[in-house]
């Protein structure tokens, strides 16, 4: 996939509101592969909501969201399949980790839909990220900011056009921060992918080339 288009789109729960001034929101807004976005807004402006729209976890809005062109309302469930699986991958703010499994089996069982990465390279990430020591511990017993780590090795073990990072660093210190940002772009570039990176304020220092106000 080269490119993602939101067209004149609005959620249906901003439907009745007069004011928005957003450059997303009813505006025409493309994302291409191998480009880094940050799209920036306050606590309820529906970073969320975008994130789950270009997953196709919600349809509730109005206007059009094209991929390559193609129009995502005439996606059946294995488009989303695919989608999920090879094209578009996602870092949730809320994480969605397995608190009963493992940090590793976590990752592990994204992996295994496709067989991308090896243990070695898995592994090599928990080191970069400083949470080699909690790869077999239980993810509902570590911090948030390890879950959040997890969560984001978990992202990056599939293939991907784009990726979504939700508020990737909302528990993360400066420099788990720059290791991780290191890590995605270094994963991203290697993929081709284009970033988007969501934030509230506070973000990933990275070479944005495109800041976007929802
Ligand atoms: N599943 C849902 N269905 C319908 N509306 C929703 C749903 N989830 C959130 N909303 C509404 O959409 C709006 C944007 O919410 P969203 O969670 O996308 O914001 P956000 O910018 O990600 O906020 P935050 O930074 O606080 O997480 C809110 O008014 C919220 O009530």
């Amino acid at each position: 996939m080269e490119k993602i288009v939101f067209e004149s789109v609005l959620p249906e729960v901003f439907s009745g509101s007069d004011n928005i001034h957003s450059e997303i929101w009813r505006q025409r807004v493309c994302f291409q592969r191998g480009h880094l976005y940050l799209v920036e807004a306050e606590s309820g402006k529906g970073k969320s909501t975008f994130c789950s729209y270009v997953t196709g976890y919600r349809h509730d809005y109005s206007g059009r969201i094209l991929f390559d062109d193609v129009d995502v309302r005439s996606y059946k469930t294995g488009d989303w399949t695919n989608c999920r699986i090879s094209h578009i991958s996602h870092l949730f703010q809320e994480l969605r980790l397995f608190p009963e499994l493992t940090a590793y089996e976590n990752v592990d069982i994204k992996n295994r839909l496709t067989g991308f990465k090896t243990r070695k390279e898995i592994e090599r990430w928990f080191e970069l990220l400083g949470i080699a020591d909690k790869i077999n511990v239980k993810v509902g017993m570590m911090s948030f900011g390890q879950q959040q780590r997890v969560a984001m090795i978990r992202a990056l073990a599939q293939p991907f056009d784009f990726l979504l990072a939700d508020e990737p660093i909302s528990h993360l210190d400066e420099e788990n921060s720059i290791q991780m940002g290191d890590i995605m772009m270094a994963e991203a570039t290697r993929q081709g992918a284009g970033v988007i990176v969501t934030s509230i304020g506070r973000h990933i220092g990275l070479n944005y080339e495109k800041v976007i106000r929802l």
